[in-house]
């Protein structure tokens, strides 16, 4: 594996739910071409093939609650190799979301090369996530499930910023401003990459 995606650089991009992840993945893709890997977007494929493990993954998100590591991390791992030939950057949307899926992905896969912290208050986040509700039709952008994943990301998510800030590979985004003002920000963290 670490072979095939060799030169590939590894993006990952973390964040809390609604601070605008997927929003500036699409506009690295736009620019630069990256392949862009949302571990929610997989999950929510598989839930949408109606298999039997769709079933079990769709009542574990409805919950706001974190899919077993291997799941997530399977998926990530085949989307990456598919893209092989062609990608010469990965961004991987929404994972790590605790510091041993970290462990687990460099072990099975490969070093990141940078850390988007993609940082926005939780009274924007929430906000944000309402809205989004109001058009995504997704199970767990409703205020109940809102509250129980942010919990959840200050709790198990951000002590994956402090760990891989150790290594001097994050680089901090402020996503209260409007969505270019970001990602100007964004452009040079990916510019000084290569
Ligand atoms: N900088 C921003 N300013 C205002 N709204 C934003 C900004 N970034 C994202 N949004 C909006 O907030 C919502 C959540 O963004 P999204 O990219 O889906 O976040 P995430 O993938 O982190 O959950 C979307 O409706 C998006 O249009
Ligand atoms: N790396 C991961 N590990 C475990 N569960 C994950 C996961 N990524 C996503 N999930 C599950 C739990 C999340 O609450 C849900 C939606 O994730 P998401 O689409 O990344 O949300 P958001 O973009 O709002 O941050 O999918
Ligand atoms: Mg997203």
């Amino acid at each position: 594996m670490a072979d095939k995606i060799k030169d590939a650089k590894i993006v990952f991009v973390v964040g809390g739910p609604g601070s605008g992840k997927g929003t500036q993945c699409e506009k690295i893709v736009a620019k630069y071409g990256y392949t862009h890997l949302s571990s929610g977007d997989l999950l929510r494929a598989e839930v949408a093939s109606g298999s039997e493990r769709g079933k079990q993954l769709q009542a574990i998100m409805q919950k706001g609650e974190l899919v077993p590591l291997d799941t997530v991390l399977d998926m990530i791992k085949d989307a990456m190799i598919a893209k092989a030939d062609v990608s010469k950057g990965y961004l991987i949307d929404g994972y790590p979301r605790e510091v041993k899926q970290g462990e687990e992905f460099e072990k099975k896969i490969g070093a990141p090369a940078l850390l988007l912290y993609i940082d926005a208050k939780a009274e924007t986040m929430v906000k944000r996530l309402v809205k989004r509700g109001e058009t995504s039709g997704r199970a767990d952008d409703n205020e109940e499930t809102i509250k129980k994943r942010l919990d959840l990301y200050y709790k198990a998510t951000e002590p994956v910023i402090a760990y891989y800030e150790k290594r001097g590979i994050v680089r901090k985004i402020d996503s209260e401003l409007p969505v270019d003002e970001v990602f100007t920000i964004v452009e040079k963290a990916i510019d000084e990459l290569k």
